[in-house]
């Protein structure tokens, strides 16, 4: 089973339109050459527009960093699934551990958010990962499998045939610090074995399961060779055309 990689750039609260429209432009150029890798980014939701029009008929895909489960309503500031969709998005990244720390989703909107993607044809990139306390508690993988099990309850295993899982142990997000491969390569077998056991062997062959965390172009080709490691979901390197091209085009 060949799982295309996917480098994937979170621009978080960086970048204004003009600033965003410059950086995927240049990407786009950057990477035309680029095969067998899908490389998406997502920008904030007011230039998803704008950056949506600077790469259509280019090999980059689109994403969003967030949505609201709700199909419309009364929910100030929010953005729904179908929203996005006729905004040109195809991904989009759900359960980000700063939306979870900061913005106190749960696994249970989590859960949500997931079934309003994929009622969308929204790919779904569901986040999880550990804190350093329950890593030092020994808890990682009770944590990871809670985050998996509830995140996906209920979910049709066939409406997930696009799923992406990110594991990003908060630890190493925006740290300098990245999981040591050894971590990253038992962590993503667990991750793998829990899908074929609790939902379906078929997705475990074929759900791309990435890591997120510190990820820079000086590590990324240890991280890429490790098994079930099938891309990566990057933060602060993204923001830099030429960098992120770098990541892209390791080797
Ligand atoms: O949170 C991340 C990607 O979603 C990772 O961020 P950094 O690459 O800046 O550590």
């Amino acid at each position: 089973m060949t799982r295309i990689p996917l480098i994937a750039g979170n621009w978080k609260m960086f970048k204004t339109g003009p600033e965003a429209v410059d950086t995927a432009t240049h990407l786009a150029q950057a990477c035309a050459d680029v095969q067998n890798k899908d490389i998406m980014i997502a920008p904030t939701y007011v230039c998803l527009p704008l950056v949506a029009t600077a790469i259509a008929d280019t090999s980059l895909h689109l994403g969003a960093q967030n949505l609201h489960f709700e199909k419309q309503g009364a929910f100030t500031g929010e953005i729904s699934a179908d929203m996005l969709a006729a905004a040109g998005v195809e991904y989009v990244i759900i359960g980000h551990s700063e939306r979870r720390q900061y913005f106190f989703e749960t696994d249970e909107t989590v859960n949500k958010k997931i079934l309003a993607a994929v009622s969308n044809r929204l790919k779904p990139i569901l986040c999880i990962g550990e804190t350093l306390a329950q890593r030092e508690a020994g808890n990682t993988f009770l944590t990871l499998d809670k985050q998996v099990a509830d995140g996906l309850k209920s979910v049709d295993p066939e409406r997930l045939q696009d799923l992406v899982i990110a594991y990003e142990p908060v630890w190493a997000i925006g740290t300098g610090e990245t999981a040591g491969p050894e971590q990253v390569e038992t962590v993503h077998r667990f991750l793998r074995t829990l899908v074929d056991t609790k939902i379906s062997s078929d997705l475990a062959r074929t759900v791309r399961i990435i890591y997120g965390g510190s990820v820079k172009p000086d590590n990324i080709a240890t991280l890429m060779c490790i098994e079930d490691v099938d891309g990566v979901l990057v933060g602060g390197a993204s923001l830099d055309a030429r960098i992120f091209t770098q990541i892209v085009k390791y080797d």
